[in-house]
């Protein structure tokens, strides 16, 4: 089966500034993937490398089984690109941006066109210049969708969009992966990563230091735990849970003691054995908590 994306050792180098260093990543046909960082992580690096944008300092990447750098006009045509910045030139009208998208891929988009606009409600007679974030965002989706991509890449895509466009843009983003192309977003937004991707990897100081399904991640031996117990009993509690591995963030609300921990659930049951619980939950962290286990 040929990868939707391959990168072997990808590393880009801006003169003395950190980019992206030794990207192994490689994304199925058919996915979903979320590509999560903090700001200046090196998402929009990678991106640029695999399309081709800029060239990278070593490694190699492969594109829908394409080389980067030596197949680009194939790349070009079976790939669907949106920048995190909308930018078009101010004084050209959507339907001669769409069009001039079109035109430099050799295609006549006009029929997919039409109905991408219908469904994300793009004013075409507007000049650019007179467009919100939002509505420019808009327009970028339909040039980045109107030849039907087999991959599409987009990076924060949402950003900019009110809460319906961006169900609307999920719901077509679903139907497209439906049909058989691959998706690539780099977000911030933790929920919507959750909630529509199958795979994420996750990028720190240039470098990829997790790739895992979006089921899998949550799934980590960290866990939220609520416990409640007498105030009489509460030191004796304190003092079991010192012993339990990767006790942290500790906090206490009357009755409630609240905390992460790591390590089999059954030392923990162990620990609180003999205790009067009054009220327990041991619960999977959320992706937000993941996210931040990675940072630290
Ligand atoms: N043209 C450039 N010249 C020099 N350094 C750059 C350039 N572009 C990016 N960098 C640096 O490379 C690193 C990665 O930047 P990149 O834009 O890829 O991050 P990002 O994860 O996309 O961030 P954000 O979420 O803020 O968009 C940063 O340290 C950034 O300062």
């Amino acid at each position: 089966m040929t990868c939707a994306i391959e990168t072997r050792n990808l590393t880009k180098n801006y003169g003395g500034n950190r980019g992206i260093r030794n990207v192994n990543l490689v994304v199925e046909e058919g996915d979903i993937f979320g590509y999560l960082g903090p700001n200046g992580a090196g998402k929009s690096t990678s991106i640029r490398c695999l399309l081709g944008m800029i060239h990278p300092s070593s490694g190699e990447a492969y594109v829908l089984g394409k080389q980067v750098g030596r197949e680009q006009t194939e790349i070009l045509k079976c790939t669907g690109y949106m920048p995190s910045e909308a930018f078009f030139y101010p004084s050209m009208s959507v339907d001669e941006v769409i069009r001039y998208a079109a035109k430099v891929r050799g295609l006549d988009c006009s029929g997919e066109a039409n109905r991408l606009c219908d469904r994300l409600e793009v004013d075409r007679k507007k000049k650019i210049g007179q467009l919100s974030l939002g509505n420019r965002k808009k327009v970028g989706i339909v040039c980045a969708l109107q030849h039907k991509p087999d991959l599409i890449i987009m990076d924060e895509p949402t950003s900019g969009l009110d809460p319906l466009m961006q169900e609307a843009f999920f719901a077509l983003l679903m139907e497209r992966n439906r049909e058989g192309a691959t998706c690539f977003l780099s977000s911030h937004v933790l929920q919507e990563v959750k909630r529509y991707c199958r795979n994420a990897g996750i990028i720190r100081d240039g470098e990829l230091i997790k790739v895992e399904s979006v089921e899998n991640l949550t799934k980590t031996s960290l866990r939220r735990v609520k416990v409640a117990v007498p105030e009489a009993l509460q030191g004796r509690l304190l003092e079991r849970l010192a012993g339990v591995e990767g006790m942290s963030e500790m906090t206490r609300r009357g009755v409630e003691i609240s905390f992460s921990c790591r390590g089999e659930t059954k030392r923990l049951l162990e620990a609180l054995d003999g205790l009067e619980i009054e009220d327990l939950l041991i619960a999977e962290p959320s992706l937000e908590e993941v996210f931040l286990h990675f940072y630290d």
